[in-house]
């Protein structure tokens, strides 16, 4: 982004926002130069102390942007896309949209307007710019494509996918930060009845998923490669390991992620 760019949020909840904060923190823009609405406005005072621009209208905030970022709940798209479609300028704007279960073709033909959409698909680890964000357009161009990823590369790991591959990675990534939430949690409870005060547990067991990610990341290895350095002969390892199986652990967490996915190709009611 230069410096005269201008980045209207729609829809400043907890994705819009984080994203706000973290292209401000990276440095790629100014408070000033980013708009944020919402419906209750009054919940965005802090940032309008911060110099962002914060208003309830979205069509003012449309006129002025370059880069409008759709951050409503699929729901809420339609009478949002109405609302702002007078104030669209196509051949000059981007939309970049975060919102799951809707395809460009599904905005654009809403909008019933040639406009350029790169769609984000970013979890809630935005919020301390740990982000791992999945992008994906059907028209935007090269130079459309490296502007958004740009943007969230400021708040995490970004990359390209195929369009229809967005429905699985809202349920692998998007999704996904819950079922990984959900397991340091079951951990901790387990950790909790073996001797631990339930808040050692959770840190233990939080460092230690994080340490496991670490491994996988840093030292770009499969996650048997490392377990089979835990699991010692006739060890405790290999012990809970086998007993979690046969209660179904790996097939649990699998038959989870397919059913997410089925129900991200299914959250957007077109007539809504
Ligand atoms: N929460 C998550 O983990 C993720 C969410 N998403 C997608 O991002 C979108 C936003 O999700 P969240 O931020 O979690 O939802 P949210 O409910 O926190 O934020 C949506 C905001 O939009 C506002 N809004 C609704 N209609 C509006 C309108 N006409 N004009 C202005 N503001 C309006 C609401 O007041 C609310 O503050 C959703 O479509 C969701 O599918 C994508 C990836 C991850
Ligand atoms: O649960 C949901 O529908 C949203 C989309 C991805 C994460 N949260």
């Amino acid at each position: 982004m230069n410096s005269q760019q201008h980045i209207s949020i729609l829809g400043s909840g907890n994705i819009g926002l984080s994203l706000a904060k973290g292209l401000v923190k990276s440095g790629i823009c100014k408070p000033q130069q980013i708009s944020l609405t919402r419906r209750n406005v009054a919940a965005l005072a802090e940032y309008a102390t911060l110099g962002y621009h914060v208003s309830d209208n979205n069509i003012r905030a449309v006129r002025k942007a370059d880069i409008i970022v759709l951050a409503v709940l699929p729901q809420q798209l339609n009478k949002l896309l109405d609302e702002i479609r007078p104030a669209l300028k196509p051949e000059k704007q981007l939309l970049i949209s975060v919102i799951s279960g809707v395809s460009c073709g599904d905005i654009r033909q809403q909008l019933d307007l040639n406009v350029q959409i790169v769609r984000a698909m970013p979890n809630t680890a935005i919020a301390i710019g740990h982000s791992m964000t999945c992008i994906a357009t059907d028209n935007g161009t090269n130079k459309n494509i490296n502007m958004a990823k740009s943007l969230f590369d400021t708040v995490g790991v970004t990359i390209q996918i195929n369009e229809e591959l967005m429905t699985s990675a809202t349920a692998l990534c998007a999704c996904g930060i819950a079922f990984f939430l959900r397991s340091i949690r079951a951990a901790s409870q387990g950790g909790t009845e073996i001797g631990f005060h339930a808040h050692d547990a959770l840190k233990m067991a939080a460092q230690t998923a994080k340490g496991a990610a670490d491994l996988l990341l840093q030292l770009s290895s499969h996650p048997e490669q490392e377990i089979d350095k835990v699991t010692s002969p006739s060890g405790c390892t290999i012990a809970g390991l086998n007993e979690m199986e046969h209660h179904g652990f790996s097939s649990a967490m699998i038959k989870g992620i397919r059913l997410s996915a089925e129900k991200a190709g299914d959250l957007y009611k077109k007539d809504s």
